[in-house]
């Protein structure tokens, strides 16, 4: 079944296009919570573009995330990250997956509030760390102990990850069963404006 057929009740896709109301979609959240994945999924099904902002670091720098950070450090890295958040806002609507740190950057989060909806993809500590402990392409996970340097990074993050506008549960479930979440979470941004203008 592709992402189209599997997104529950007919109705669910067009709310959910009401209540992004053009905007970009970006999506927040640590490493491993599952905004690649859930972000296709949910670009396929709202028939918008998708959007990686690693990548599109991988692509205007010509080498890897990882490289990156070996050959001119974070803060190089981070400065580039915001050069192409800038650009990639503008050109939307799209759904865009974020790397992990960048809605920790204030100068970004200004950046989104100004041109999308934030979402927040959280999930708990074991949920994340059995999803990256397998792959060894994150340069912040390259530690003595990795899972810790998560749980670390869960404590200074998930606060700010909670400024997000929507946060959905990126649960032990099939992925289709989070990117409906996300398609309910915006739906339900149309449902409250529809009440609103009532009032
Ligand atoms: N609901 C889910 N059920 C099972 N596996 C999942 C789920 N969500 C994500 N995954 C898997 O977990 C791994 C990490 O997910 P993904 O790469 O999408 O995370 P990410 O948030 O983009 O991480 P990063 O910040 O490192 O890019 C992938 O292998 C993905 O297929
Ligand atoms: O959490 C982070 O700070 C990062 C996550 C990755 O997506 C990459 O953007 C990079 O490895 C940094
Ligand atoms: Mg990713």
């Amino acid at each position: 079944m592709n992402a189209k057929q599997d997104s529950g009740k007919p109705g669910l896709r067009q709310k959910a296009l009401a209540g992004l109301a053009g905007r970009n979609l970006i999506l927040v959240g640590l490493m491993g919570a599952g905004k690649t994945a859930i972000g296709k999924l949910v670009a396929n099904t709202l028939n918008l573009p998708y959007i990686d902002t690693d990548q599109e670091i991988e692509t205007a720098a010509r080498m890897t995330v990882s490289e990156l950070f070996t050959r001119y450090g974070e803060p190089e890295f981070r400065a580039l990250e915001t050069r192409v958040f800038e650009r990639i806002l503008a050109e939307g609507p799209a759904v865009v997956s974020t790397g992990g740190g960048a809605f920790i950057n204030p100068v970004n989060r200004e950046l989104i509030a100004r041109s999308g909806l934030s979402m927040w993809l959280k999930a708990d500590l074991e949920t994340l760390w059995d999803r990256v402990k397998r792959r060894q392409t994150r340069p912040l996970l390259k530690t003595e102990n990795p899972k810790q340097t998560l749980k670390e990074l869960m404590d200074k993050r998930y606060p700010v990850y909670a400024e997000a506008e929507l946060t959905v549960w990126s649960r032990n479930v099939r992925k289709e069963t989070v990117m409906r979440d996300v398609l309910k979470a915006l739906a339900g941004l149309a449902e409250n404006e529809g009440t609103n203008s009532d009032a």
